[in-house]
């Protein structure tokens, strides 16, 4: 380690000043006021200037039932970093030399190393702390660039996305990439990460390009190891960062819908494209990957998930409790309807996944599945009525941010008027006459709904009301 190097001892106990930055963080799921951190893991960089730490420690936060494993990476300087003030987590004096610790997505040194780490396809062995091991991968696509600059990308995210600007080896500028590090992390493979490269890879405009992926093997005390005597603290594997073509400049569906919604420009031809292209994706999907006819199981086990959402909805917002019996009304109507077949879908999706990009059309984003869903039940088939379901819900989202300005009479009818215009555009493309598949449709909505209601509570309360006030009408729906 060169003099400048600085760090930490490797400790399980995670700082104080730390442990109050990712209690703050948007990314941070746990309400609880206290977290109950432990650090269980740690992967490194190599700054190739050797002057800064580059750790990623994984932090698991026993605060709730479940324990949630979040992945921070930071990076230790011995001198401050210009520009870095807002990304800074702490300054001490350790050792007798000072320590600067900063969010590393925001630290040029880091980024630079993140993205050579998948360009080049190196790897990382684990150490004999705690054994984590890292290996980067690039797709199909042409690596040879460098990095001019990098920043994070502001807004309302699950994960912390880092955008490059870069050039080729003759200094011509390259098309600029983004890069996704994951939060919270959980054995197996991300979805985000299989489904949107399978379909790149493919050669589909429909998403943008994959570049490259981090894949990570950690010692994981959610994981059950059969050798050991406690049965507790196997390892885990899974997908860390993800890499893709950067499309600048553009707007996000969500953006488009909302000004059309206020300034009265009509979004229907947009919504019919977005349900052809929503079709389309499915179609490419179901060639990708396995499908399986909806049997008895897999129904079940979809509309056990419906019930427990509206347990959990109800019980983290109780003027649901009086809709009860209505819910249940709908989901016992959605078992004996006829399933169609399950296949991959997006899992997440709603206007603020899919971006306008002119010349292109829409370009869907963001497959990594709705993240208060357990990894594992993501990336199983499943009805793509589910995607449906999530975009119809979003126009109701535009329709429920507009109200109070524009009256309800009017977003209502255009949020009918989106929603019509989509479902036409994917029963166009598909074949699939959706109107037909009312029933199943709506416990579709509904559910939405109720995960929305818990998204809500626990993020944005003032928005809880848009979800709550669907599920009165969904659930009283004549059918
Ligand atoms: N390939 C991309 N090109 C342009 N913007 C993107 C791209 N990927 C993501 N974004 C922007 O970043 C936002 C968050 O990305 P998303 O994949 O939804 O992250 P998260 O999982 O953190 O929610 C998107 O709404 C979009 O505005
Ligand atoms: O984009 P994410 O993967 O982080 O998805 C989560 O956050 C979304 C909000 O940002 C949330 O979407 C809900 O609000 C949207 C308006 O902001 C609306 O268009 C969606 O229809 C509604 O579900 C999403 O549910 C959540 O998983």
């Amino acid at each position: 380690m060169s003099p400048a190097m600085v760090s930490f001892p490797p400790t399980r106990e995670v700082r104080p000043a730390l442990a109050e930055w990712i209690r703050q963080q948007r990314w941070f799921a746990s309400s609880a006021e206290t977290p109950v951190l432990t650090r269980i893991g740690m992967w490194s960089l190599v700054d190739h200037r050797h002057q800064v730490s580059l750790e990623t420690h994984l932090i698991l936060d026993e605060s709730a039932a479940e324990p949630v494993l979040y992945q921070v990476p930071l990076s230790f300087r011995g001198s401050s970093l210009l520009g870095g003030d807002r990304a800074l987590i702490e300054h001490v004096e350790h050792d007798g030399s000072h320590v600067w610790v900063y969010d590393a997505p925001h630290d040029p040194a880091f980024t630079r190393a993140l993205l050579s780490l998948m360009l080049d396809d190196e790897t990382e062995p684990g150490d004999a702390f705690d054994d984590t091991e890292v290996e980067g991968h690039h797709a199909l696509t042409n690596s040879d660039v460098r990095v001019t600059d990098s920043h994070v990308l502001r807004g309302e995210q699950s994960n912390t996305s880092i955008v490059f600007d870069l050039v080729h080896p003759n200094g011509k500028p390259a098309p600029p990439v983004i890069c996704k590090v994951f939060r919270t992390l959980s054995d197996g493979p991300n979805p985000d990460v299989v489904v949107q490269s399978a379909l790149s890879d493919a050669g589909s405009r429909l998403v943008p390009r994959s570049i490259g992926f981090v894949t990570g093997a950690w010692n994981d005390p959610r994981v059950s190891d059969t050798t050991s005597p406690t049965g507790i603290g196997g390892r885990a594997a899974g997908h860390l960062a993800f890499a893709q073509e950067f499309i600048p400049e553009v707007e996000d569906a969500w953006r488009v819908a909302l000004r059309c919604a206020e300034t009265g420009e009509s979004f229907q031809p947009l919504a019919t494209a977005l349900g052809e292209a929503t079709a389309q994706v499915h179609s490419e999907l179901a060639r990708l990957f396995p499908v399986q006819p909806a049997g008895q199981a897999e129904i079940g086990t979809i509309l056990a998930s419906m019930r427990s959402r509206a347990a959990q909805a109800v019980a983290e917002y109780p003027a649901l409790e009086s809709e009860r019996d209505a819910i249940e009304r709908v989901f016992a109507a959605a078992a004996e309807a006829e399933w169609p077949t399950f296949q991959r879908i997006h899992g997440d999706y709603h206007l603020g996944q899919v971006l306008g990009v002119p010349g292109r059309g829409w370009v869907l984003l963001d497959f990594e599945g709705e993240p208060l869903r357990p990894l594992a039940e993501r990336s199983e088939p499943d009805a793509p009525l589910r995607d449906v379901a999530g975009m119809l819900r979003s126009f109701d989202y535009v329709a429920g941010t507009l109200a109070a300005a524009q009256g309800a009479d009017a977003v209502r009818a255009w949020a009918h008027e989106a929603r019509e215009a989509f479902i036409d555009g994917y029963s166009s493309r598909s074949g699939i006459d959706l109107r037909a598949q009312r029933v199943l449709l709506d416990a579709f909505e509904l559910d939405k709904a109720l995960y929305e209601v818990s998204y809500e509570v626990r993020n944005r309360p003032d928005w809880v009301s848009i979800p709550a006030n669907a599920i009165a009408h969904l659930a009283h729906r004549p059918r």
